[in-house]
């Protein structure tokens, strides 16, 4: 089981330490803090840190000398100084000595978080720290592609930032883009991670099926009702229920729900007594929720509710720096497991990826990658193996341009290209409506005020 990285943080200044205490805590960390040396090395004498964070300047001796005598005692730990005098010489020197890193105070909370994430990452020579905190990245590890790309890194951020505040998270995004696998990754940075994690997904369940299967019922609430039945949001216990889909729920669920979010707590069918909700709620959904209120499918208060804290996975396309990464990391499950052998892609399958559109994003990938590894004739898998759907590498390429616009010209980025579909394809609704907003608004299934935004943007205008 994963344990969560000991930082020590050596500081004799009471409100620095104690807030750099607070922050680490929050992201996860066991983090423990020692008004001076003698103080830290008792800590180091009890239990080896993954980190230390330590001011130069202490009480009872300098920190340099302080860094020499914990290694002296248990090896080299990933250690980062914190220097109020932003004296680079010495820093060089530190970090010369073994030091990981330095900051110069004043220095931002966050600036930390991410020094210490550089700090702790795992290199060659301190492979003892390598090996605790890789334990710690385990539960990670199907996110761990994610990260590749700036747009993932930085939502990969943010997921880590709140994984322990207590509010509702809302995952926006296509179909495939990983929203299951970001839920599990939240819950998995979380002090909660130990408690259950429970995916419940939406649009699966039988419509008269949902209300008990997710709020549980009493014995004899309906024909067939033999026993009391606890459902997914009881299940959750204190850990996190994903409710995936969520646009699919009918109105008087959505009712249920916001009840839960707004009160945290819910009534199983045919109870009579409410039940607390201690659950994290994570809810996805690949719809525009703004479009379905404002065609009056889903309440807006509930919308308020469940986005807080929202979070868009984009398609695979806007990240292609992911495409061959993941590639690597199927094949590498796929090879073994599909056909006994290590199996590659060639060079052109690889272009001829890194060129298609991906409507069907990672999930489409795995599956093409999955179906490739068991059926190709050779270990090494070429566009046909890949995309059997499109006999050559020029066919994926113009399959991927066409899906993205047949009219676009050579030359235009593909933001370009897609700015100026949009504003062809809304032009040519108003001009359908007779510049009727509402209407064209409904027509293209978004809001009025996306739309109105839009416009503006686009330098279009209604009747
Ligand atoms: N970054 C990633 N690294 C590895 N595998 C990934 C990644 N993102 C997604 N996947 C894989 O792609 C598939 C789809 O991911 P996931 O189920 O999380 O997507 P989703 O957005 O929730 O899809 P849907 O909206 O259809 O439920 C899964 O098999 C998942 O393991």
């Amino acid at each position: 089981m994963s344990r969560p990285a000991m930082i020590l943080i050596v500081e004799d200044d009471e409100i620095l330490g104690r807030s750099l205490l607070q922050r680490l805590r929050l992201e996860g960390h066991d983090a423990r803090l020692a008004a001076d040396a003698a103080t830290a090395l008792g800590i180091v004498g009890r239990q080896r840190p993954d980190a230390v964070m330590c001011d130069i300047r202490l009480p009872d001796r300098d920190g340099e000398n302080l860094m020499r005598e914990i290694f002296a005692r248990i090896g080299a730990v990933p250690t980062l100084f914190m220097t109020a005098y932003g004296d680079i010489d010495q820093a060089v020197r530190l970090v010369r000595a073994g030091a990981r890193d330095y900051l110069t105070k004043p220095f931002d909370l966050d600036e930390v978080v991410e020094a210490l994430r550089n700090a702790t990452r795992p290199v060659a020579n301190i492979a003892d720290a390598a090996g605790t905190l890789e334990d710690m990245r385990g539960a990670q590890d199907a996110f761990a592609s994610f990260g590749l790309s700036p747009a993932s890194a930085a939502i990969r951020r943010t997921l880590e930032r709140v994984a322990d505040v207590d509010l509702p998270v809302l995952l926006l995004g296509e179909t495939g883009t990983g929203k299951e696998i970001a839920a599990r990754f939240l819950h998995a940075q979380s002090r909660q991670r130990e408690a259950p994690f429970i995916a419940v997904n939406c649009a699966a369940l039988a419509p008269e099926l949902v209300d008990s299967a997710i709020f549980g019922h009493e014995k004899g609430a309906f024909t067939g009702a033999v026993e009391r039945h606890l459902g997914f949001a009881e299940k959750a216990g204190a850990g996190t229920l994903f409710l995936d889909e969520i646009g699919e729920l009918d109105p008087a669920l959505q009712a249920k729900l916001l009840r839960l979010v707004q009160e945290r707590e819910f009534m199983r069918v045919g109870g009579s007594r409410p039940v607390p909700f201690d659950a994290r709620l994570v809810c996805a959904t690949h719809r525009d929720l703004e479009a379905e209120i404002a065609a009056g499918k889903f309440r807006e208060d509930l919308w308020y509710r469940i986005n807080v804290v929202t979070v868009r996975m984009p398609p695979l396309r806007e990240r292609p720096e992911e495409i061959a990464p993941l590639i690597a990391r199927f094949l590498a499950v796929a090879g073994p497991r599909l056909r006994g052998e290590a199996v590659s892609v060639s060079q052109e399958a690889l272009e001829a990826a890194n060129a298609y559109d991906w409507p069907g994003n990672v999930r489409e990938l795995e599956n093409r990658i999955d179906r490739a590894a068991a059926l190709a004739e050779a270990p090494q898998l070429g566009v046909a193996d890949l995309f059997p759907d499109h006999p050559d590498r020029e066919a994926v390429m113009r399959g991927a341009e066409t899906g993205r616009n047949r009219e676009a010209g050579i030359g235009m980025t593909l933001a370009e290209v897609r700015d100026a579909a949009e504003r062809a394809h809304i032009a040519a609704t108003l001009e359908a409506t007779k510049g009727g907003v509402q209407e064209a608004a409904a027509r293209l299934g978004i809001s009025r005020t996306t739309l109105w935004e839009k416009m503006r943007r686009h330098n279009l205008s209604g009747a």
